[in-house]
């Protein structure tokens, strides 16, 4: 066992919601007074397009973007393309939190302009925005290897964003944003499908991407939500109730454009392409390209923390373990919050060290540490193995990286190092993570592993289970609200009780060694800072999605305003509504405890 450093308040707070990473360039003073943007024009003057500029247009792409057909793409960095609007597009939603963040007014979201551009119309904007946008390419590996099947020409050049499309960068009280449509049609990496994302779907998006960043989970944030009035694409999906691994019918579903927003979107695929064209020298440019996208990611997504005087050998060096950190804290906070990504390939995890892609996601209600939402993630992106994705996905990124240090063999030692101290940097974040959620200073293995035993047996609802116990219980009886109980005889029963109770004993002394420094009720406030009393429940959002698509928003908003204060304790009324255990009929039903495709 590992000893850990203090946690103190401050620090366990910040470092276990380590959000901070992505706001560099972070806004002084006149910028906070930015005067609001009120209308399309005023975000159009602080348009600055630095992807466009720095990177390399594809150069087979035809010139005014209408590049709707799968097709090879064999270099350059981006493919010009024009959004395809959704037909009859219906505001229902953006977060108010980030608009206010953004200073952009509360009700430029249902403006006209406003509503045109993000539901996918772009022919009308503002100068000097552009009338096209922009999808890229990049690579695939599930669990660090490399797959080129899933591409339709079988070489890996017709994979890449095959429905997201960013139609403008930003930069706003001093901070750098990328805006990209999800939905908003296909691009030349459609691999033939429509290019479309539904309701439901944006909905799941849209909503986890504001209460992750509200629980201080580094995630690409939500815009806006608009919803087309006749349009409809079929996917599958299940009858109700149904108990089908896989989808059991086929739907009509209507079809919605969610705009996301992130420092950058490039992940870790993005440079993996790169670094295979120039290792395997696929073109003449292909190492100056893999350059290009690696100085970009730095100037987009690091630019605080790496000086852009350094030599190139350098900076890669500190890529790599600024990226380890960012990637160790993330992985570490959605394991704090009961997140499971479900699908982390490495083109679903962001070289800025965020969520991206809440696709097949969920979080944990009743404990399992292989938790998995999504029948075809398997083990391998289950809950409790994401540090070992992570690395997975860190091994492909260090790779990615290795053709630009070849005449440099003291910085390959280097860089493989830092990869190799990944395993190491991500078991003291969890450690760290694990004795903050508990309330201790330190990390104690035997206390933590028989939690996890008892967690399991039990089992106990996760976010329950931690916020009853951030009220420090002098008995079992509160922490009983988070038990999903069982059939099990009554000798079981009673063993697990006895466990429980000496569990609850010897947290109880590790708890009583910390008041001296520390009041009982300073500790709970501590614990109540990392363990949230509401997440997100699969059973709860599925009605909001379902009532959206006949058009009413109302508890679509009422779990948007539930989620985006998760730490925040509410009424009764709220309680009895979101700080529940998943009822037992929810349980091992398609698309509420598990889902084979969720787009
Ligand atoms: N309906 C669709 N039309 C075109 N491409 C699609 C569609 N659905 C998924 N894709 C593409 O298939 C790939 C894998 O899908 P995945 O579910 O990981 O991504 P996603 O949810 O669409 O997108 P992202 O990773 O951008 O959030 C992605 O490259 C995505 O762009
Ligand atoms: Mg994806």
């Amino acid at each position: 066992m590992k000893a850990n450093n203090k946690i103190g308040s401050t620090t366990a707070d910040n470092e276990l919601k380590p959000d901070d990473s992505q706001s560099h360039n972070g806004p002084n003073t006149a910028e906070k007074n930015a005067p609001t943007i009120a209308t399309l024009d005023d975000l159009a003057k602080l348009t600055n397009y630095s992807l466009l500029e720095a990177l390399n247009c594809d150069p087979d792409a035809t010139v005014d973007g209408v590049d709707h057909n799968p097709r090879q793409v064999f270099s350059g960095h981006y493919v010009p393309v024009k959004p395809t609007p959704i037909e009859n597009p219906e505001y229902v939603a953006h977060s108010k939190d980030f608009f206010q963040e953004l200073g952009l007014a509360d009700d430029l979201a249902q403006s006209e302009a406003f509503l045109r551009l993000f539901s996918g119309d772009i022919s009308q904007v503002p100068e000097p925005m552009r009338d096209h946008g922009w999808a890229c390419g990049y690579a695939l590996s599930i669990y660090g290897t490399e797959y080129t099947q899933q591409c339709p020409f079988k070489t890996g050049n017709g994979y890449g964003d095959g429905r997201a499309i960013s139609i403008l960068e930003a930069v706003i009280k001093g901070r750098r944003w990328e805006m990209q449509l999800k939905g908003g049609g296909r691009t030349p990496y459609c691999r033939g499908a429509d290019g479309r994302a539904v309701l439901r779907s944006s909905v799941r998006e849209f909503l986890a991407q504001e209460h992750m960043h509200a629980l201080g989970v580094p995630t690409s944030r939500s815009l806006s939500l608009y919803v087309s009035k006749s349009e409809k694409v079929k996917r599958p999906w299940y009858s109700e109730g149904s108990h089908s691994l896989d989808p059991d019918r086929w739907v009509m579903e209507p079809v919605a454009i969610s705009t996301r927003v992130a420092p950058s979107f490039i992940r870790v695929g993005q440079l993996e392409l790169f670094g295979r064209r120039a290792r395997k020298q696929e073109h003449p440019q292909a190492m100056i390209e893999l350059k290009q996208l690696v100085l970009h990611l730095i100037d987009r997504e690091y630019s605080q923390v790496i000086d852009p005087s350094l030599s190139l050998e350098a900076k890669i060096l500190l890529l790599a373990r600024a990226f380890r950190d960012r990637l160790t804290s993330l992985v570490a906070n959605w394991i704090r919050v009961g997140y499971c990504q479900g699908n982390f390939n490495s083109d679903n995890c962001a070289a800025g060290g965020f969520t991206l892609d809440y696709g097949p996601y969920g979080f944990c209600q009743a404990f399992h540490p292989y938790f998995q939402p999504w029948t075809g993630g398997g083990r391998h992106f289950s809950f409790f193995n994401q540090p070992m994705a992570a690395e997975r996905n860190f091994q492909m990124f260090c790779s990615a990286l290795r053709p630009l240090l070849e005449t440099h063999s003291e910085a390959v030692v280097q860089l493989d190092e830092i990869q190799e101290g990944f395993t190491e940097v991500m078991q003291t974040k969890l450690e760290k993570m694990w004795a903050a959620k508990l309330g201790l200073n330190t990390f104690n293995a035997e206390l933590f592993n028989e939690l996890i035993m008892l967690m399991l047996q039990t089992p106990v609802d996760y976010t329950i289970f931690f916020r009853e116990l951030s009220n420090l219980p002098n008995d079992m009886m509160p922490l009983t609200k988070s038990f999903y109980t069982e059939a099990m005889s009554k000798s079981e029963s009673q063993q697990l009780d006895a466990r429980w109770a000496d569990w609850l004993t010897q947290w109880t002394s590790l708890i009583a060694e910390r008041t001296p420094q520390l009041s009982r009720d300073e500790i709970s406030s501590q614990m109540k800072c990392v363990n949230p009393k509401y997440t997100l429940r699969e059973w709860q959002v599925a009605p909001a999605y379902q009532q959206a698509s006949d058009g009413d928003y109302a508890l679509l908003r009422e779990i948007q305003d539930v989620m985006t204060q998760p730490y925040t304790e509410k009424s009764k009324d709220v309680d009895d509504k979101y700080y529940r255990l998943q009822p037992a009929a929810f349980f091992e039903v398609g698309g509420l405890s598990h889902y084979s495709c969720s787009s």
